[in-house]
């Protein structure tokens, strides 16, 4: 269970949340939404524990993030805003950099589900924008973490990915996963039960 207990996120003097508090649980899949600069990739920044709040906390199994950041971090997956993955390697490199654990048929399976065979041992940076954030995505596929945090994985992919996509949160979720994602495109209803969190906009200070 990951509790969100009254926090506060103040950026560059302005308020983006206040005493914010929700509960995500085994088999969630929470999207957090709001206007451009509301605060979303603040807030998954600190879910995460790549940052701290002005006042409040975050709990994993009842204990604060930062009390526990290895046993955080092995139950996590946190894919960011940009593509995250190392542009001079390959697709192949980047999974075997990351995910070391698993073998080269386990990767290619990972590469498949992204529909990125045959590019595998292509640079990245020479791979169009929607693929290199496949290349990301593919982690998903080997990850073991309980907990996906996804800041707008969706961005530049095409229909036929989102789609796969949602399959896998549904399926992740089922086993007893937990999805929270930003994106500013309306999820299919498939995805269900999908639970909301708002943001407005922030005020000045
Ligand atoms: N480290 C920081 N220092 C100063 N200001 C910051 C910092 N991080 C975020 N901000 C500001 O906080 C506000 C919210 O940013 P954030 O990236 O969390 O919004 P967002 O909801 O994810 O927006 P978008 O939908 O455009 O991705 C922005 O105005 C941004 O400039």
């Amino acid at each position: 269970m990951l509790e969100v207990d009254n926090l506060t996120c103040i950026r560059d003097d302005r308020v983006l949340f206040s005493e914010l508090n929700f509960t995500v649980n085994r088999g969630d899949i929470v999207q957090i939404e709001g206007p451009n600069g509301a605060g979303k990739t603040s807030l998954l920044r600190l879910l995460a524990g790549l940052s701290s709040a002005e006042h409040g906390e975050v709990r994993w199994q009842g204990e604060r993030l930062q009390r526990q950041r290895e046993r955080w971090h092995r139950n996590l997956l946190f894919l960011g805003h940009q593509p995250g993955v190392k542009s001079i390697m390959s697709p192949l490199e980047n999974l075997t950099f990351y995910h070391a654990e698993y073998d080269d048929e386990q990767r290619f399976a990972a590469l498949e589900a992204v529909d990125l065979l045959g590019f595998e041992e292509v640079a990245v940076a020479q791979l169009s924008a929607g693929q290199q954030r496949r290349v990301a995505l593919a982690r998903l596929w080997l990850s073991q973490a309980p907990v996906w945090i996804l800041d707008e994985p969706l961005t530049a992919i095409d229909v036929n990915g989102v789609e796969k996509l949602m399959a896998l949160f549904v399926r992740h979720a089922q086993q007893g996963g937990m999805v929270i994602l930003t994106t500013h495109q309306p999820l299919p209803a498939a995805v269900w039960p999908l639970r909301k969190i708002s943001l407005t906009a922030g005020e000045r200070i």
